[in-house]
């Protein structure tokens, strides 16, 4: 007999995403972009709960299969995919969610298990749902551990070293999915365009950001592209810690800028404005097609780079030769300061990778630098909060003839008052990202 096929809903849209995650490797964020385009006829609470439910239980996921396996004597490994997801949502809403009747977690994640699976496996799931619904609710200190012991325990402990517990806490055990940011071009505008996005949606949350003048952070305001402002190329969607970066660099009029690791031109856009008609911005990546991207993104709002380079900065410098006022070096890293945004990263992530990012990270630093003219300057920053990526790279710059330097960017007074040469943004403090970012001059 034909399964039923199902209407989609919040949860079986969560748990589209959850498969793709994880047979795909899919970004959670980009996965569920587009299944909420393809189920537009989802209520927007129910975009919200479907929102909720996918970084939620990412960020749960090994420790909510731990707590289902506990009722499952074979365990979970050998379910299908499509059932564990349904399994895991149902889970989170169980254990992590007040405002949800168990017997609706319960009833739809059954149903769900029956269309993709068969009867005989929605009675098992039904049996460890129902178990699983009559343990205690975590607290919210148990569900942040609960976080932390879903990734890898050595990575855990490398960030839990590099911030200390408190805010290794904050970043892993976010309750909601972070706002979205977006860089209005021209900071002197920002009011207006405040005022212009409220009017367009009166019930979203659009509040200026905290760190960075061009910033604005959005919860609740639907596809950022739709709203006013995007097609004219007034503003660009931007994650506000990310515009710090770029700010950091202090690029200003007449500057002659290298953005280094440029990939689609999110810091590029930025640097650009900054050095206006008299300066030049030159853009390198690894991958040529991203720089495309970043040709195209740079033009919807006016601007253009000098030049492109694909460079592999790991064997050499390839058509770059500089010598430049100031270099960006954005470099790859584990992203750890992105676990918010990015929860799936806690899934695939594992303190292994971290010398391989190390070592790549320092040659993208030595290469770059020789491109810097002497007494120019190089910011070097990475999404990540941990020491290996951070610290100790800042200690092999002084190797490549740079020297810790305070920041000469305004944005400096607020990030990094004094003398500093380098900080951290945490969403404990800051409401960005995590990132790290160090400021040197070429001696
Ligand atoms: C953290 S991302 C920065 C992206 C960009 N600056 C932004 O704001 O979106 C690091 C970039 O480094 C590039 N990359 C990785 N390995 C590289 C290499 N060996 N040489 C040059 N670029 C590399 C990646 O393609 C990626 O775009």
């Amino acid at each position: 007999m034909a399964r039923p096929r199902l209407v989609p809903t919040a949860r079986s849209v969560a748990a589209d995403v959850l498969v793709r995650v994880e047979r795909d490797s899919a970004f959670a964020a980009a996965a569920l972009d587009v299944e909420l385009d393809r189920n537009i006829q989802l209520e927007p609470r129910d975009r919200a709960l479907a929102t909720e439910l996918v970084y939620g239980s990412l960020r749960l996921r090994g420790w909510l299969e731990a707590r289902l396996s506990r009722h499952a004597p074979r365990g979970l490994s050998n379910l299908p995919p499509e059932v564990r997801a349904i399994l895991v949502i149902a889970a989170y809403q169980l254990l992590a969610l007040e405002r949800v009747p168990a017997f609706a977690a319960v009833s739809e994640a059954v149903s769900g298990v029956r269309a993709v699976a068969g009867e005989r496996v929605s009675g098992f799931a039904n049996a460890v749902l129902r178990k699983l619904s009559k343990e205690p609710k975590p607290t919210t200190d148990e569900l942040a551990r609960a976080a932390l012991a879903s990734a890898d325990p050595a990575l855990t402990k490398a960030i839990i070293e590099s911030i200390g517990e408190p805010a290794t806490l904050a970043l892993f055990a976010a309750t909601e999915p972070p706002p979205l940011g977006i860089r209005v071009e021209d900071a002197s505008t920002r009011d207006s365009w405040l005022a212009t996005l409220r009017e367009a949606r009166p019930s979203a949350s659009i509040e200026p950001g905290r760190v960075s003048p061009h910033s604005i952070a959005l919860r609740g305001a639907g596809r950022l592209t739709d709203l006013p402002g995007f097609a004219d190329g007034a503003w660009t969607p931007q994650e506000e810690g990310s515009q710090v970066v770029a700010l950091a660099l202090g690029a200003r009029e007449g500057d002659v800028v290298l953005d280094a690791c440029a990939g689609r031109g999110n810091k590029t856009g930025l640097l650009a404005r900054a050095v206006g008609v008299s300066g030049a911005v030159d853009a390198a990546d690894l991958h040529p097609k991203k720089l495309e991207r970043l040709e195209r993104e740079l033009g919807r709002i006016g601007q253009r780079p000098r030049s492109t380079f694909a460079v592999d900065w790991a064997s050499g410098t390839g058509g770059a030769t500089g010598p430049y006022d100031r270099v960006l070096v954005d470099a790859p890293c584990s992203g750890t300061g992105t676990v918010r945004r990015r929860p799936e990263l806690l899934l695939r992530r594992a303190a292994s990778d971290l010398d391989d990012l190390a070592s790549l990270q320092r040659s993208i630093l030595s290469r770059a630098a020789t491109l810097v003219r002497p007494g120019g300057r190089l910011v070097y920053a990475v999404c990540s909060v941990l020491r290996a990526e951070a610290e100790a790279v800042v200690e092999h710059a002084r190797q490549c003839g740079l020297t810790p330097a305070p920041f000469d960017a305004p944005v400096a007074a607020i990030v990094a008052p004094g003398d500093a040469t380098s900080f951290r943004l945490l969403p404990s403090e800051h409401g960005t990202d995590g990132y790290f970012v160090a400021s040197f001059v070429r001696t």
